[in-house]
């Protein structure tokens, strides 16, 4: 699929959104090698620290879908920002660990400008999980 594509998914996803209390819409979407597409959308709560992001609804989407960590091919996200949108640091840490450093992250804004990055540019240093516990 090409990134242009998997942005037109995302684009519809953003139209998805929850979000009536920041009114900011996002929208995510992420591709698999063998051609599955996930879509996510913001999802905000009354309890605001409950609110989930698109970027994190669309990879939990494709967990629960039966999609491997590994098997993620791109990821594209669009909102209404001046600039290519730039994901919060939970998502670039989740991206990271489902999509590994390589995964190529398409970002975009509704003007059309857009950055392609891969999830490991995106957060040098990531967490990884307790090396001294195995
Ligand atoms: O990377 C991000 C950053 C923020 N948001 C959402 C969360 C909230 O609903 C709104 C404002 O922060 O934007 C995302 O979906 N992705």
């Amino acid at each position: 699929m090409s990134p242009d594509k998997l942005l037109e998914a995302a684009h519809l996803a953003r139209e998805r959104a929850y979000a009536p209390y920041s009114h900011f819409r996002v929208g995510a979407a992420v591709a698999t090698h063998d051609g599955r597409v996930f879509h996510g959308c913001n999802v905000e709560n009354a309890s605001y620290g409950l609110t989930n992001c698109a970027e994190r609804t669309a990879l939990f989407a494709a967990i629960a879908g039966g999609v491997k960590p590994g098997e993620f091919a791109q990821m594209a996200v669009i909102a209404d920002t001046a600039q290519p949108v730039a994901p919060c640091g939970a998502c670039r840490q989740v991206m990271i660990e489902l999509g590994g450093a390589q995964l190529p992250v398409l970002l975009a804004n509704l003007q059309g400008l857009q950055h392609a990055t891969t999830a490991g540019a995106l957060l040098p240093g990531p967490f990884t999980a307790y090396p001294r516990c195995e």
